[in-house]
Formats: C-alpha cells, sequence, structure tokens
C-alpha cells in the first residue's frame, strides 16, 4: 500500500476536509493514527485552511483541489494512498480518484457527497441552495449584481449544524478557523464523466446517525445510488464525527482499511 521499499509498507491515509473547513479539523484522528504508527497527510484545498488564496478568487474545482492533485502527483510510483473525505470534501475525493485512480487503494466518505461519476444528481441531496440567505452568509467578491463568490455559515447557527455533538472546546476552536468556502469551486463538483476504471477502487461510506446539516435520508440516498463495498454508522455522531466521536472514526478506519490487507 505504501510501497517505501522498506519491509513493511506503510499505510498512508489523505484527508479532505469539506466546506469551510481546513486540515486543522483532522487534528484528533490524525494524532490517534500517528501514535498507532501510520503515515496521514491532511490537506488545505485553495482558499481554506492556511492557504494564502482568498477563497473569492478561487474560480473552478480544479484550482481548488490543485493541493489534493499536487499532493498525488508527487507520490512515489507505486505508491498508494487510503484518501478521506468529509462532507463536500467526498466530491473532492471523487475528482481525485477519477484522476489519479491507480494511486488510491480505498476512498472513503465520511458524511459526504458521493456521487456516481457520469450520473447527475439529485436536487433534493443538497439543501444548500445558491443565493439563499437562512443560515449562510454570501460574499460577493464580484459585485452584489454578480452571483455570490463565496459562503459561511453564520455564526449562531454553527453549534446546531455541524457540530451538536462535540465539545465545546472544539465549537469554540472551530468558530474562529472557519472561512468562506468558494462557491464556483462547488458548482462543478460531482459532475464527472463516467469513469469504469475509478469504479473498481474500494469505496467506504461512514454515515452520521446525529447530523442536523445531512440528515440521514440523504445519506440513504447516496449509498443506495453508489452502493460502497462498506458501510458503517456512527450512532452518536453529529456532522463532524472527527470531533464529536474521534475514537469510534479511527476504530471504523482501522476495520474499514483491513479489508484491503486480506
Ligand atoms: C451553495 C452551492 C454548493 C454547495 C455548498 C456547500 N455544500 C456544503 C456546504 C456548502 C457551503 C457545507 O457547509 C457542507 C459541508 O461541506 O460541511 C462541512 C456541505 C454539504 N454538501 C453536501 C452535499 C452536496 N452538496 C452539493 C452541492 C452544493 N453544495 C452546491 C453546488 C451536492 C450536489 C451534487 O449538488 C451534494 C451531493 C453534504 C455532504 C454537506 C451537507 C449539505 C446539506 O445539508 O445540504
Amino acid at each position: 500500500m505504501g510501497g517505501e521499499g522498506g519491509a513493511e509498507p506503510v499505510i498512508h491515509f489523505v484527508f479532505v476536509h469539506g466546506a469551510s473547513h481546513g486540515a486543522w479539523c483532522w487534528y484528533k484522528l490524525t494524532t490517534l493514527l500517528d501514535a498507532a504508527g501510520f503515515k496521514s497527510t491532511s490537506v488545505d484545498l485553495t482558499g481554506a485552511g492556511i492557504s494564502l488564496i482568498d477563497s473569492n478568487i478561487v474560480f473552478d474545482s480544479d484550482q481548488y483541489n490543485r493541493p489534493l492533485f499536487s499532493l498525488l502527483s508527487d507520490l512515489p510510483p507505486h505508491h498508494k494512498v487510503i484518501l478521506y473525505g468529509h462532507s463536500i470534501g467526498g466530491g473532492s475525493v471523487t475528482e481525485a480518484l477519477c484522476k489519479f485512480t491507480d494511486k488510491i487503494s480505498m476512498a472513503i466518505y465520511l458524511a459526504a457527497s458521493m456521487v456516481r461519476p457520469g450520473s447527475i444528481p439529485s436536487p433534493h441531496l443538497s439543501n444548500i441552495h445558491v443565493g439563499e440567505e437562512d443560515i449562510w452568509e454570501y460574499t460577493y467578491g464580484e459585485g452584489t449584481d454578480k452571483p455570490p463568490t463565496g459562503v459561511l455559515m453564520k455564526p449562531e447557527f454553527i453549534r446546531h449544524y455541524y457540530y451538536s455533538q462535540s465539545p465545546l472546546e472544539d465549537v469554540t476552536l472551530s468558530s474562529k478557523l472557519l472561512r468562506p468556502a468558494p462557491m464556483r469551486a462547488f458548482q462543478d463538483l460531482d459532475k464527472l464523466p463516467p469513469n469504469p476504471e475509478a469504479e473498481k477502487v474500494p469505496r467506504v461510506y461512514i454515515k452520521t446517525a446525529k447530523d442536523n446539516l445531512f440528515d440521514s435520508v440523504r445519506q440513504d440516498l447516496l449509498v443506495e445510488n453508489w452502493p460502497p463495498s462498506q458501510l458503517y454508522v456512527l450512532e452518536d455522531s453529529d456532522h463532524s464525527a472527527f470531533f464529536s466521536v474521534p475514537t469510534t472514526l479511527f476504530a471504523y478506519l482501522l476495520r474499514a482499511v483491513s479489508f484491503l490487507q486480506r
């Protein structure tokens, strides 16, 4: 899996965050993995985390995903990784799966967008609609007469929708780190041509049962439309399992990858 040339192949996880989040959100899970001897890398997509780019000038999914694509294209020959995406980060995972199929041994989707390449995603899959105010705050980087360029959840809704079951310290920290997400980059995620080779890579879906943002019905719909090889349910998790149930998430991760070694 790792193929470093040493005695034991290194199992290497690559983590991809969802909207407004960054590499920082994986700190609990990567601490557990590193302590257990695995290799883990968390990326900041363009305009997220500590990326120096303003998300209002991220125009498409290729630009948004570039840090992930660079990481995958720089891997040594025969080195494969396990890609792990949260929420809309699942769209980035699927794009990477299609572009770098031979670099990926497994794709794991955590409460994530998992849409089969070549299919037309149902409009019911997402509750987030461009320009609607409600729980979202929009940024108009090109003027108010143009479509919005950025989107961020309003502070008063963050606890309920992202982190209802998570420790308060994580909510406090996240509230300071969330950044507007690049609307235009999301609009072309999940619009991929069919890719039979990418479909051969094993996929795992992890459902979050106490999720106030991406409810069970819509997660089930994704799973039904593109059945994964393994399905797990985190009964006590909100949308952000990396904060609310990190140790169960770690255990499921180990169980999921144990199927690769058989
Ligand atoms: C507004 C347009 C754009 C979009 C934005 C968006 N999607 C999510 C967020 C934002 C700003 C979130 O905050 C949440 C997330 O990543 O949390 C960390 C998002 C989700 N998106 C999902 C699925 C999903 N989204 C879209 C489309 C868009 N999202 C717009 C283009 C699709 C498709 C294919 O159209 C899908 C399948 C979930 C994984 C989460 C929760 C979203 C929800 O409850 O609706």
